[in-house]
C-alpha cells in the first residue's frame, strides 16, 4: 500500500527543510513515495549505490510493483535518477554498511516495509 498523500507531503517538506542530499527508502512498492525525494538536480545510478555521497537509493524485494509504477516515474523524467535495488532489505543494508563511507552518511531514511523487522533496521 502506498503512503498516504498527507504523510507524503510531510516527508517532502522535511526533505526540503533539511536539504537532504543522500537518502534511502526501504519499501518502494509502485514508487509513489520515491518521487517525492528527488530534487531536480538529484542523480543516481546502480553503480553509484555504495560509493557516492549524493545518492537516492530504493530497496524492495518486489520489482513487479516498481515496474507497474515505472511509466509514472518516466513521465516525471526521473527514471535516470533512481537506483532501484531488488533485494531483501537487511542484506542490502548490510552490504551498504560494508563500505565505511556510507556509515552515518545518509541525511534521510524512509523505512516503509515489513513492520516485524523494524527493530533490525536501526
Ligand atoms: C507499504 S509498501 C511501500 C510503499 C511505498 N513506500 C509507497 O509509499 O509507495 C511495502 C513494500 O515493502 C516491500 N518489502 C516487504 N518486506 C521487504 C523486505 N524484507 N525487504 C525489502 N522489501 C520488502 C514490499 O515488497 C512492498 O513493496
Amino acid at each position: 500500500m502506498a503512503t498516504a498523500p498527507e504523510a507524503a507531503q510531510l516527508i517532502a517538506l522535511l526533505l526540503k527543510l533539511i536539504n537532504a542530499k543522500k537518502t534511502i527508502e526501504i519499501g518502494v512498492f509502485t514508487g509513489y513515495s520515491l518521487l517525492l525525494k528527488i530534487p531536480d538536480d538529484g542523480k543516481a545510478s546502480a553503480s553509484q549505490f555504495y560509493t557516492t555521497k549524493f545518492d537516492y537509493s530504493y530497496v524492495d524485494l518486489d520489482r513487479d510493483a516498481y515496474e507497474m509504477g515505472f511509466p509514472v516515474i518516466k513521465k516525471a523524467n526521473d527514471e535516470h535518477k533512481i537506483n532501484f535495488i531488488q533485494s531483501p532489505a537487511l542484506s542490502a543494508l548490510d552490504e551498504l554498511l560494508n563500505d565505511h563511507d556510507n556509515r552515518g552518511s545518509f541525511d534521510f531514511a524512509f523505512i516503509d516495509t515489513d513492520k516485524v523487522s523494524y527493530q533490525k533496521y536501526h
